[in-house]
């Protein structure tokens, strides 16, 4: 018997299917144990629990971080407020406690959150929870904990429960022996974070439960973001958050890492536009589950620079933090979303230019732009 038939023979076995190598589904194979997380072998998981004409109903973990209330507000915008429900396991400012549904969740008490998805009928998770890069390595066992152990239940509802189920990556999810410039979708990932090895891990798992149990998975690697309204979680790339705050408040931006560090980087408003449009391709649009998705790239100098044609009294100063510039250094400067933009037509609106222009914009009704402008 030819070694390749003799081992699809085999994995057939293990995984339950026909060694003719097609994925049909065979006799119930249930998890082993008493948890309550167990998935048939043989359920279908692709149709999501709302006819089309209904609208999805969005839980959104970790969502008071830099990118939760955006994406809240943003799906609230499209899907209505009452069907986004925003969670995290810290205590909500009044202006976002009352712009909608808003609920305790901690994502490693699973049975908290398959509570809240059955009581609230959800659809779509988007999870955001995370521990980032920088603060990542500061705690390895909290990172290891939330990044790991909680995507795990995350997976189990969400496959429990039939959901679409968004995670994002990141370009941390490669690391110093990926090519980096530019990075395409598969290539070599040994990232040397606990944030990249977790990320890859959750890459991997979601693909996994997606062919061995349908679960609707959709990830995409997003670059580093930036935004006005919220304060970045501890990155590497809250650099290119803070120099517009500094710039206008002070005139003057100490800069964490050196002037030629490139990384990807894009506008919020175009990572939340990416995350839905990647949630609502039809699947069979989709000829990966994991996207990488690009804006723009540049060093902290270019960044300066273009600040400078804003604020002209501008000054940026160098104190390199070892920790981050190695972490930057290990990352990719240029990022190759060729797939996104081929397969479900992903196109940014925000180059450098526009984004200095918009953060200075929306940090400043400031009287520095508007003499200089
Ligand atoms: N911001 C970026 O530049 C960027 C880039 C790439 C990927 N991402 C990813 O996007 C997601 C959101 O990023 P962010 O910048 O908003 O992160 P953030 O650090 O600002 O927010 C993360 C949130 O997770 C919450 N959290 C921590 N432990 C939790 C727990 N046990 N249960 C529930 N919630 C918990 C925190 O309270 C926090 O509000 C993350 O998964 C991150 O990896 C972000
Ligand atoms: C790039 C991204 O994942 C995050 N902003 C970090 O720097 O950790």
């Amino acid at each position: 018997m030819p070694v390749t038939r003799m081992l699809q023979q085999v994995a057939g076995q293990m995984l339950g299917r026909p060694a003719c190598g097609c994925w049909t589904a065979g006799p119930p194979l249930r998890f082993l144990g008493t948890s309550p997380r167990q998935i048939p072998a043989d359920a279908n998981f692709h149709s999501a629990s709302f006819s089309g004409t209904d609208q999805p109903r969005v839980l959104i973990t970790g969502g008071l971080g830099q990118l939760g209330v955006g994406l809240a507000n943003f799906l609230r915008k499209r899907f209505g407020k009452d069907n986004v429900i925003l969670s995290d396991i810290r205590k909500p400012p009044d202006h976002i406690f009352h712009s909608g549904p808003f609920i305790y969740s901690d994502i490693l008490d699973y049975k908290n959150l398959r509570e809240i998805v059955v009581n609230n009928r959800v659809t779509w998770l988007f999870h955001y929870s995370a521990l980032l890069s920088a603060v990542g390595e500061a705690n390895v066992s909290l990172a290891r904990a939330v990044n790991i152990t909680g995507l795990h239940n995350v997976l189990d509802v969400a496959a429990e429960h039939s959901l679409r189920l968004f995670v994002p990556s990141t370009i941390g999810a490669f690391g110093p022996t990926s090519p980096r410039n530019p990075t395409p979708d598969l290539c070599v990932q040994r990232p040397r974070t606990i944030y990249g090895v977790s990320k890859v891990h959750a890459e991997l798992m979601g693909e996994y439960y997606h062919y061995r149990y349908g679960l609707d998975f959709r990830c995409l690697r997003y670059p580093g973001i930036i935004s006005a309204d919220c304060q970045p979680g501890g990155g590497t790339t809250d650099y290119a958050v803070q120099i517009f705050h500094d710039a206008l408040k002070n005139g003057k931006f100490e800069c964490n890492l050196k002037p030629s560090t490139r990384l990807p980087m894009m506008y919020i408003d175009d990572c939340l536009r990416a995350t839905l449009e990647v949630m609502e391709a039809p699947a069979d649009s989709l000829s990966m589950r994991t996207y990488n998705v690009n804006a723009m790239s540049f060093t902290p100098e270019d960044l300066a620079q273009e600040v400078l044609k804003h604020v002209p009294e501008f000054q940026i100063v160098y104190n390199v933090d070892s920790v981050r510039q190695a972490i930057a250094d290990s990352w990719p400067m240029n990022f190759d979303d060729s797939n996104a933009r081929k397969d479900w037509g992903w196109k940014h609106d925000f180059d450098l230019p526009e984004l200095v222009t918009t953060m200075l914009n929306f940090h400043g009704s400031d009287t520095r732009v508007a003499q200089a402008n």
